[in-house]
């Protein structure tokens, strides 16, 4: 999957995972205005590449960070410096919209986070799908350290993973959470003991979803977003048409026919 080269993202193709390494290790890979530009290229190449069938040239997406000290330590503070308000709400928005593409792809994405997770890129890691984590990730959004408030989503975000009460606590105190915690407040679904475990563990999760209908993943989780918001017999609805849907593919004739024959799908994709 060639998606081009980028200033300070390693992008590369594993199998059927595609890994995105953000890369300012010497910043602790701070999301500076470069980062964020690298971000939104990168997402716009991925919506053209991943048409509207199920056969695309990976089955996943891995978010993680250079290095094994961070994953992304937040905003370039340093560049915030020099910046005027428009200009941060200018980029508070640009990355935003980086977030909803990351959760419109209809491709699972996990960040695979290997260090400091610390404002925008706490933000960054709850823009995915979900969230592995070494044993040395430290999780927090300490943004009112900085006489600021989240803006790449975390807002939004964190309290639809960790609960209202939570997500208030994190925010307002903008205290680290280490690895065992974060699993225990439902913000990580796994811990690996070391960045390269972690890795190896992402890639694995990718290659288990490989065996799986692409278009049926795709649409789980365009569903799951669409209900989310919505009262129950609302989203019921919704969910009744996506199950319909579902029964009109090539890809529910090929499950259902091999489960039958007791053998392994070959999924077309469509
Ligand atoms: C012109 C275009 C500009 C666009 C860029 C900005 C985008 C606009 C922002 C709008 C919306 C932002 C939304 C977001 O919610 C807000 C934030 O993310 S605010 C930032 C939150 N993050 C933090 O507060 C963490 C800051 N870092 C630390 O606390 C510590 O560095 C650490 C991560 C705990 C690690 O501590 P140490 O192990 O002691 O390491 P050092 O502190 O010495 O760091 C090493 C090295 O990295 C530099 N660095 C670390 N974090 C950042 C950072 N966030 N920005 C810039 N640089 C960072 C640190 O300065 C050191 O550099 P050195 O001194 O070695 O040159």
């Amino acid at each position: 999957m060639d998606l081009g080269t980028f200033e300070t993202l390693l992008v590369e193709q594993d199998g059927d995972a595609l890994v995105v390494t953000v890369n300012r290790p010497s910043a602790m890979n701070a999301l500076a205005g470069q980062v964020i530009a690298d971000l939104e290229t990168l997402t716009l190449a991925v919506e053209s590449q991943v048409g509207s069938d199920g056969r695309w040239p990976v089955k996943g997406i891995i978010v993680t960070g250079a290095g094994d000290k961070a994953f992304v330590a937040g905003a370039d503070i340093v560049e915030m410096q020099s910046m005027s308000p428009d200009e941060g709400e200018a980029y508070s928005r640009r990355m935003q919209g980086v977030t909803e593409r990351l959760e419109a792809l209809p491709l699972p994405v996990i960040a695979a986070v290997n260090g400091f997770a610390l404002g925008g890129g706490c933000e960054l890691a709850m823009a995915c799908d979900w969230i592995y984590a070494s044993d040395n990730a430290r999780f927090g959004q300490p943004e009112v350290s900085l006489g600021l408030v989240p803006g790449f989503g975390g807002s939004v975000r964190m309290a639809r993973r960790v609960g209202a009460a939570m997500a208030r606590e994190l925010i307002f105190t903008g205290r680290m959470v280490k690895a065992d915690e974060a699993l225990r407040i439902g913000l990580v679904n796994r811990v690996y003991a070391d960045p390269a475990a972690l890795l190896e563990g992402a890639k694995a999760t990718v290659a288990e979803l490989a065996t799986k209908s692409p278009v049926a993943v795709a649409a789980c989780k365009a569903l799951m977003s669409e209900v989310a918001p919505l009262p129950v017999p609302e989203g019921l609805d919704r969910e009744a048409q996506a199950f319909r849907r579902a029964f009109e593919t090539e890809d529910k004739v090929e499950g259902v026919r091999a489960f039958v024959a007791k053998e392994k799908p070959a999924f077309p994709g469509r």
